[in-house]
């Protein structure tokens, strides 16, 4: 029996429209569980931020809900920027932060992601931080020094307990959006690596306890493998999660893990 919860993640990214939206949710509310969303699996959801409210409002109360992305000052005069607070006042418990496409098309660097991860659990939310590598730092062996150097800043902004509030996504670059998933051995490697580093590098207490998310082309067909691996604790999603059968499937997936 693992002792840390199994966490399922759905990034639907730039997707939707309002009415897709609305079939989402309502393929998510009707979708037929075989764990307890409330105490076997955590399940959170996020939508771009136009539907956030939408998602919020109407989406079973048993999955939570995420930005994609959050300003880490307080509100004021930032034209087109969201707030923490923003989103804590609307009863958003999480954010997505350090994902690869942010890294590479808006320039969020190492710091930045570590300063906004800081600045969200102080504002009072808990975040998926995402780190992996690009297929040029896997093919020349610089897989654990590429999660060293994006996992060194982060552990020195946040205090051991700001760790409760951190699920940690590992998602390979070339396993986005490819189909291209990264074996069950490959992944486990990884987040072995992880739960060490965080070990040498920040506590037992937190190595133990924090959930090491796998993501990158995780779908309804390989999320059990997966998921049976000692160390991957659960998945964050792109495009399957956009499928409410698809995710569903995933989420019962948890079940192999436990
Ligand atoms: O980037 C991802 C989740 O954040 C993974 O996306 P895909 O599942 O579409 O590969």
């Amino acid at each position: 029996m693992n002792a840390r919860r199994f966490f399922i993640g759905g990034n639907w990214k730039a997707n939707g429209t309002p009415a897709s939206v609305k079939q989402l949710i309502a393929d998510l509310n009707s979708a037929k569980l075989e764990v307890d969303a409330n105490k076997d699996v955590e399940v959170v959801c996020s939508p771009p931020f136009v539907y956030l409210a939408e998602v919020k409002q109407s989406l079973r109360s048993d999955f939570g809900v995420a930005a994609q992305n959050m300003w880490d000052k307080a509100p004021g005069a930032w034209t087109g920027e969201t707030p923490t607070q923003m989103l804590t006042d609307m009863g958003i418990e999480w954010v997505v932060l350090g994902h690869s496409e942010r890294r590479e098309n808006c320039g969020e660097t190492d710091q930045v992601v570590a300063d906004k991860t800081k600045f969200a659990i102080e504002g009072g939310l808990s975040t998926m931080t995402c780190i992996g590598e690009k297929l040029e730092e896997r093919e020349s062996g610089e897989t654990f020094n590429l999660l060293d150097r994006q996992l060194k800043p982060i552990a020195a902004a946040l205090s051991e307990e700001d760790w409760d509030k951190v699920v940690l996504a590992y998602e390979p670059v070339w396993a986005i959006g490819t189909g291209k998933v990264a074996t069950p051995d490959q992944a486990e490697e990884v987040h072995a690596y992880l739960r060490k580093w965080l070990a040498d590098n920040v506590s037992k207490k937190v190595s133990d306890s924090v959930r090491i998310l796998y993501g990158g082309s995780v779908n309804d067909k390989n999320s059990e493998e997966l998921g049976r691996k000692p160390n991957i604790d659960g998945f964050l999603v792109g495009g399957a999660s956009l499928k409410g059968d698809a995710f569903a499937t995933i989420i019962n997936s948890a079940k192999a893990a436990m």
